[in-house]
């Protein structure tokens, strides 16, 4: 089984290739993927780039180039729900693009003709994720995540995007790579750990708060990889 492994960032796959043995380095289309074997798993790993077009390239291209049949998303998230503090996780039952707007059209925010607002994930994932978190004694929170091209660090935006789209957290590449595995008939998981709360301490938070919760996602992942 071949299974993909993304983050945005370097520091959300760095936990991961860091645990893995005779890695190959691949270069396609400006990005580098790195390729590994896990148990009898094929482990195909890349960081996008911030954002939802580079991260759409990068599942696209770990699906059509590398054969991913199965989609992982490692990394960090700006918490909605009060309930979600920094460190902790969450899945995405199903996520929508925040910054998706042609309302003046008279359509809803998040949706365009012939898309949806909500992508939903891969419900059997969910179920083995959510049996990893109870082995492993650890809290899965399964919400909705929002996507969209900016880094929020605004109460008034956070509150928005939680009131219109009842949001639990927030981040900027899953939808995107939600919509390239739900278009290409690829079961995936987005899973990310909070660090921060998208309010006005965010980019302090984040910087501190980055690497430790990177960690806590990948190290999940590894669990669930354990299932697969
Ligand atoms: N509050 C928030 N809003 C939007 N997204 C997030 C995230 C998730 N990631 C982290 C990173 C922030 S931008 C970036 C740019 N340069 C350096 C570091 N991060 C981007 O890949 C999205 C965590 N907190 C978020």
């Amino acid at each position: 089984m071949v299974v993909g492994v993304m983050g945005a960032m370097p520091e959300e796959i760095e936990p991961i290739i860091g645990r893995l043995e005779n890695v190959q380095k691949h270069e396609v289309a400006g990005n580098t993927y790195y390729t590994a074997l896990y148990g009898s798993i094929d482990l195909v790993i890349a960081y996008s780039k911030i954002g939802k077009v580079f991260s759409a390239l990068t599942a696209a291209t770990m699906i059509e180039k590398f054969g991913v049949q199965k989609m992982l998303f490692s990394g960090v998230a700006g918490a909605i729900n009060p309930e979600l503090k920094i460190g902790d996780l969450i899945a995405a039952t199903k996520l929508c693009q925040h910054d998706l707007d042609i309302t003046a059209f008279g359509h809803p925010y998040g949706f365009v003709p012939e898309g949806k607002v909500f992508v939903e994930a891969n419900p059997r994932l969910l179920e083995i994720a959510a049996d990893v978190a109870r082995k492993l004694g650890v809290k899965l929170k399964q919400g909705v995540i929002a996507t969209g091209d900016q880094f929020v660090a605004s109460l008034e935006r956070k509150s928005w995007i939680g009131e219109t789209f009842n949001a639990d957290a927030l981040e900027m590449e899953g939808a995107s790579v939600a919509v390239v595995c739900d278009a290409l008939n690829v079961p995936f998981f987005i899973l990310r750990a909070i660090s921060d709360a998208a309010d006005m301490d965010a980019g302090f938070d984040f910087d501190t708060f980055l690497q430790s919760s990177a960690l806590k996602s990948a190290e999940f992942i590894f669990a669930m990889l354990d299932e697969l």
